[in-house]
């Protein structure tokens, strides 16, 4: 199974996508996710100059093996960028290899540990009454779990809501980066009333997410942990900026609201503290900007040996390829939490046909081998590449703060 020829298309069906494709001489080819928000030329640039020659004329049975010559072979190790390009090739890979075993790429893995997988929707507004609304619409639509983000009186635009309500919330809204400002202390004696809201209205059963997006400091992290552990949250998202692992530790001590983090993760090593001192109880790094499936894997292992559950990071700036392969991964693993799920467009779902599929606020695996989504080249090229940033965060006083 000698690979013939790898190489990337750069696609924009309403927002930027990088796409790999891996082909063999025997006309077996697999796609990986290569999009990484904001940098996705930087990871193009990373591949076709530093990784895409290299794989010519290799076997592309032995992941392990080129994971690891890209990995170590690397010298400068880690990073998204470099971890994003080495998980476009690793997926297409394990795509390739179902493929050529002719079985869905879950079978591969483990096989089923689940029918079906619990996902998490986007419900956003203006204000808490706007969101309510669209948490209605998303309880109607069956989903069991939604996570509910809304404006914050006195902040002018905020993180997580989407422009307009029912629209998929689009953080990369600019040629260069927007700049927005942000108040904790508004933040912090508004948010908890949304939570109030939200269980006076749907009840106890709905689950319920919230994400911070690295906005607190680790006291006022606990202070809001502590605040809304009355609303029993799914998780809380993001709290604080996670290079200091040891923050969680801090939070951990003042609430039992369980805590996700990880989607800007991109090895294991970043999480290895929040995990082996049980800091966190999900963990959010998905298959496209952590190594791919072969070093994923390895987290979520590490995860459940202390209690720690997926919760793939699954917005609308990770494409089809990358949601198609997550979902198959979140078949298998034994300790799934739930996926993340922000519907694309139909015209990102006509240039990347699948067959997962979205029933009663869960996924269905598809069946074909391999993990069943595709690019349809011809349709790509009808979208081309635009730039686009996401924005930057100021305090009132001016401080650039945490986005
Ligand atoms: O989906 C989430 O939880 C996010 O935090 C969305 C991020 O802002 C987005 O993926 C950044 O590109
Ligand atoms: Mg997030």
């Amino acid at each position: 199974m000698i690979i013939s020829d790898a190489y990337l298309i750069v696609t924009s069906p309403g927002r930027n996508f990088v796409t790999l494709k891996i082909v063999t001489e025997s006309g077996v080819y697999g796609i990986g996710d290569a999009t990484l928000n904001g940098r996705e030329l930087s990871v193009v640039a990373y591949l076709e100059e530093h990784v895409l020659p290299t794989l010519i004329g290799r076997d592309a049975s032995r992941i392990e093996d080129i994971w690891h010559y890209l990995y170590r072979g690397a010298y400068w190790r880690r990073g998204p960028v470099t971890m994003t390009a080495i998980a476009a090739v690793d997926v297409a890979l394990w795509d390739i290899k179902a493929k050529v075993a002719g079985m869905p790429l879950y079978q591969l893995l483990g096989g089923k540990s689940r029918d079906r997988v619990m996902v998490y929707g986007h419900a956003t507004g203006r204000d808490i009454e706007a969101c309510l609304e669209e948490v209605a619409r998303h309880v109607d639509e069956g989903y069991k779990a939604v996570r509910v983000q809304a404006g914050v009186p006195g902040i002018a635009s905020i993180y997580g809501v989407a422009k307009k309500e029912g629209e998929p919330y689009e953080p990369a809204d600019s040629d260069l980066p927007a700049e927005h400002v942000w108040s904790t202390s508004k933040y912090l004696n508004h948010v908890p009333k949304l939570f109030a809201a939200v269980r006076e209205r749907f009840g106890d059963d709905l689950h319920v997410l919230h994400d911070v997006h690295h906005r607190l400091t680790p006291i006022e992290a606990a202070r809001l942990g502590k605040e809304v552990e009355p609303y029993h949250l799914f998780w809380l998202e993001d709290c604080v900026p996670a290079e200091n692992q040891e923050a969680f530790g801090l939070i951990r001590q003042h609430t039992t609201t369980p805590l996700a983090v990880g989607e800007v993760f991109n090895s294991l090593y970043d999480a290895k503290a929040l995990i082996e001192n049980q800091w966190i109880d999900y963990i959010r790094a998905t298959l496209t900007h952590a190594g791919g499936i072969t070093h994923v894997r390895r987290i979520a292992d590490l995860a459940g040996l202390y209690h720690v559950r997926t919760g793939f990071h699954g917005p609308t700036d990770l494409s089809p390829v990358c949601l198609g392969a997550a979902i198959h991964f979140d078949t298998w693993v034994p300790n799934f939490g739930i996926q993340e799920y922000m519907p694309h467009t139909s015209a990102t779902d006509e240039v990347f046909p699948h067959d997962y599929r979205f029933e009663d606020g869960h996924f269905i695996v598809g069946e074909k081998p391999g993990h069943g989504v595709d690019i349809d080249e011809q349709l790509a090229k009808q979208y081309p590449y635009k730039r686009a940033s996401l924005p930057v965060n100021r305090l009132e006083d001016g401080t650039l703060w945490h986005w």
